[in-house]
């Protein structure tokens, strides 16, 4: 039986997901996975670089459940979460312009700012970075230490990498020009499969252009390369940090392909906060026909 779904597609700086409100009505999804896979095809679905369920939540105001392009579910997306925001505030599922989404790496603090009614920028507080080894993860050594400037052989070529979770893990390699980097090597070979990271890992490329700005390049775990990663704009900057290239407490610009992210790393909280758009692209509804119908064949 084909199944129908209305959907919203909204985009931060260019990272772009088809959302489903399971507030204002609720969703019969078998498989979230399988629709990730089906409404992100530019061809056969919608085109996108994932999927976002918006549902009801008992420990916060709304939840996000994020799925990848390849169906992957992944615990954070920054992009995602001022979406979901500006989505929330705008059809009136939350009646403040300060409120909480649940993810699957704890309640987000999320503020949303407005140009006449409708929401233009939102903060999110996007919580503590974490850095310890064996929580990233990132496998072998010892389980309590950080990755800074860690070495990674690779046919023959050294890189160095440090290693951030803002709840999903990424890798950030500083380079002299984020155009000219490795980003489709690396990231093919490292972002899904490779051993180092037993839960796969955002390959980011960073550029520090001075102590309050950078530019950045990501191949994403599970959707490959974004116009933009909120969670890996975020650390970016904490890796810079790790690096001592920039300063805490203080905002930087984040370019990234799609636009600029402003993030900062407080001292006092030791949490990141993340400023930046949210845009809605479109409305629609979306024909998930059943792959296993029979085909109609009239002889
Ligand atoms: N590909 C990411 C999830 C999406 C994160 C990104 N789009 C963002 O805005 O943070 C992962 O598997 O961890």
């Amino acid at each position: 039986m084909d199944r129908t779904f209305t959907f919203t597609k909204m985009h931060g700086l260019g990272n772009c997901y088809i959302y489903l409100d399971g507030i204002s009505r609720p969703l019969d999804i078998s498989s979230p996975a399988e629709l990730s896979i089906r409404v992100s095809d530019p061809y056969k679905g919608i085109g996108s670089d994932g999927l976002i369920l918006i549902l009801p939540s008992t420990r916060a105001d709304v939840r996000m459940r994020i799925f990848n392009k390849d169906g992957s579910e992944a615990k954070n997306c920054g992009n995602g979460l001022r979406c979901v925001a500006k989505y929330a505030y705008e059809h009136g599922l939350v009646d403040r312009k300060r409120f909480t989404i649940e993810t699957l790496s704890g309640n987000k603090q999320a503020e949303v700012h407005l140009r006449g009614e409708k929401v233009d920028q939102v903060t999110v507080d996007m919580g503590e970075p974490i850095l310890e080894r064996g929580k990233i993860p990132v496998r072998g050594g010892d389980p309590g230490s950080e990755v800074v400037r860690e070495p990674l052989t690779v046919d023959g070529t050294e890189y160095r990498f440090t290693a951030v979770s803002m709840g999903n893990p990424h890798a950030l390699f500083f380079v002299e020009d984020v155009d000219k980097a490795p980003i489709r090597r690396l990231g093919a070979l490292l972002a899904d499969t490779y051993p180092l990271f037993p839960a796969g890992v955002n390959v980011g490329f960073v550029h520090p252009l001075s102590d309050h700005e950078a530019d950045y390049r990501v191949w994403e775990r599970g959707s490959g390369i974004t116009q933009a990663c909120g969670t890996g704009a975020c650390a970016s900057v904490v890796a810079s940090i790790l690096e001592l290239r920039i300063a805490k407490d203080r905002p930087v610009t984040v370019h990234l392909a799609g636009g600029d992210l402003t993030i900062e790393w407080q001292s006092v909280s030791n949490h990141v906060l993340m400023t930046g758009e949210a845009e809605t692209i479109c409305e629609g509804t979306f024909f998930a026909h059943d792959p296993n119908r029979e085909c109609s064949s009239t002889v």
